[in-house]
């Protein structure tokens, strides 16, 4: 039957499936229930320098088709997720690595961040999120093409650990050549497609309301209503970066065929962001076995032997 092995940056994982960051990773209790679960690898909360409580609830929504959240990057602090993932690498030899996410409130502060990691024993993968869209008053920073050229930049002068970059989807042919250009100029490890879609909107008819508090109720937007926008950004990504810069799909993954479809645009690694937030662990155990089904009729034993191919007309 099919084998969901995959290799990512030099480590070999049992299948491609982790949690986005943000969900099911904000504590140790919730990120050691990862590490038992059957997620290939995992990530934690984007961590700033000192712990934030966050946006106002209620703040994540879910309906029928996906989800919306303006979180506002709450999370326990910086070193709290440091001093779990050093942990994590001394004492487990189950190659399931936690990846690091990073989301500072300013340049200076990615920086920051940046330099202490480098300094650190963490080896593992560092993801640098470039797109949260939920700090009133904070721009998606992947849409300022110059600041993320600047900092990424300045980032590789001392920064010589492996380094994802968390982007922002894009919607249009000239962003994506733009910001491929800027991309292949660093030595990233890989570039995450896609964040959720910035300041969406949700109402409900039923109230006349909107479902959530912050920011008289925009949010990123999740789920199954994004997966034609996390598929194009992968292959616009897969398509124009160099090949030594892997792509991880993430957006709109429910099913062993969605999960598919981003590894036929070129995903390496998958993440599972509302799917994982409303089924909860046991979804990683779901998505392996329907993925294994798809390849299974498919006649594919491996993900290599389609990841990437997907026809044109
Ligand atoms: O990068 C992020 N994307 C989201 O959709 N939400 C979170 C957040 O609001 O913290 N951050």
């Amino acid at each position: 039957t099919a084998v969901l092995k995959t290799e990512f940056l030099g480590q070999k994982y049992e299948n491609p499936f982790m949690n986005a960051s943000g969900v099911h990773c904000l504590t140790v209790n919730e990120l050691d229930e990862l590490k038992r679960s059957k997620a290939g690898a995992f990530i934690t909360k984007s961590a700033t320098t000192l712990e934030r409580a966050g946006n106002p609830e209620p703040r994540y929504y879910a309906t029928a088709l996906g989800s919306i959240n303006s979180m506002g990057l709450p999370n326990k602090g910086f070193q709290y997720y440091l001093d779990y993932v050093v942990d994590y690498q001394k004492n487990d030899s189950d190659g399931k690595a936690p990846f690091f996410s990073v989301a500072g409130m300013s340049r200076d502060e990615n920086i920051n961040i940046l330099k202490i990691i480098q300094r650190s024993d963490f080896q593992g993968v560092t993801e640098l999120n470039l797109s949260c869209p939920n700090v009133p008053g904070k721009p998606q920073v992947g849409y300022d093409f110059q600041m993320t050229e600047q900092i990424l930049t300045q980032v590789f002068e001392f920064f010589r650990k492996p380094l994802g970059v968390k982007l922002p989807p894009y919607f249009d042919f000239a962003h994506f050549d733009i910001v491929a250009n800027i991309l292949n100029k660093f030595p990233l490890a890989y570039v995450n497609c896609v964040n959720s879609v910035g300041n969406g909107l949700y109402v409900d008819a039923a109230s006349e309301s909107v479902v959530i508090k912050p920011k008289n109720g925009f949010g990123g937007i999740g789920g199954d209503y994004i997966k034609p926008t996390a598929l194009a950004n992968v292959r616009a990504f897969y398509t124009r970066l160099n090949p030594t810069i892997k792509v991880i799909g993430t957006g709109g993954i429910a099913s062993g065929q969605d999960a598919f479809e981003h590894l036929l645009c070129g995903a390496t690694m998958l993440q599972v962001g509302t799917a994982l937030y409303e089924e909860g662990i046991s979804v990683f155990e779901r998505l392996e076995k329907e993925l294994k089904e798809v390849m299974t009729q498919k006649g594919y034993k491996t993900i290599e032997e389609f990841r990437g191919q997907l026809r044109t007309l």
